[in-house]
């Protein structure tokens, strides 16, 4: 399957490719459950991040895609000691867009934290005083390094899921089953 249109530079929000049963939609990535929960989507690629923060009632996640592999973490600046805040039970103020995979983490450490919702630019919250910590993604670790954080717990991996609207794939069985098939045989294939 071709896109008709490149994605990256095209700033057209449905996207033609040469299949005729086939248009792809370009939306942030927090929306992609929302589109597909309504039908307005009948599949959509997800980070397990956003499936986390995101009610996930009447979609079939089908796929671990294995594509924007990354690892959910706490950090901390370089200078802050974790481990004795922890000790002592001190409370944390964390600032992260993850609010609810924050808040199961810490709740399943007896930890008490206050949370403050971002929107981005995660790893400026310790440097300004803003808050001890963050929770993040964190892939090559470039971004926490070149900032002067330091990872100091992983709460889990994360990577892209294939997400699919359960009445579509009933009414669209014929039409949505083989591509659930070209992303299995793809993935297998990448896998050697
Ligand atoms: N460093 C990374 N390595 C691998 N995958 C990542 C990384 N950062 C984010 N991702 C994945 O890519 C998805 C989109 O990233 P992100 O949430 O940062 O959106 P964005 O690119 O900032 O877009 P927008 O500004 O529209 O919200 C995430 O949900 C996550 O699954
Ligand atoms: O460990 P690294 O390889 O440095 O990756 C980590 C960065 O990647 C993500 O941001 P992204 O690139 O998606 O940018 P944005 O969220 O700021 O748009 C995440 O929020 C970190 O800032």
């Amino acid at each position: 399957m071709v896109a008709l249109d490149d994605p990256e530079t095209s700033r057209k929000l449905i996207i033609t490719t040469n299949r005729p049963d086939v248009r792809l939609i370009m939306v942030r990535a927090a929306d992609v459950p929302t589109y597909v929960q309504y039908g307005a989507a009948d599949m959509g690629v997800a980070g397990k991040d956003v499936l986390l923060e995101h009610d996930t009632s009447g979609l079939y996640l089908p796929l671990d895609l294995q594509i924007a592999d990354c690892r959910m973490m706490v950090a901390v600046r370089n200078d802050f000691d974790y481990a004795a805040t922890v000790f002592q039970g001190a409370r944390l103020r964390v600032a992260t867009k993850y609010v609810k995979t924050a808040r199961d983490h810490f709740a399943a450490k007896g930890m008490h934290v206050d949370l403050i919702k971002l929107y981005g630019s995660m790893e400026l919250a310790p440097l300004v005083g803003l808050a001890d910590a963050i929770v993040d993604l964190v892939s090559t670790g470039s971004t926490l390094k070149a900032n002067n954080l330091r990872a100091v717990e992983e709460i889990m991996p994360i990577s892209a899921r294939l997400i699919v609207n359960q009445a579509a794939l009933k009414l669209k069985y014929q039409a949505i089953q083989p591509l659930l098939e070209t992303f299995r045989l793809a993935i297998q294939k990448k896998n050697g």
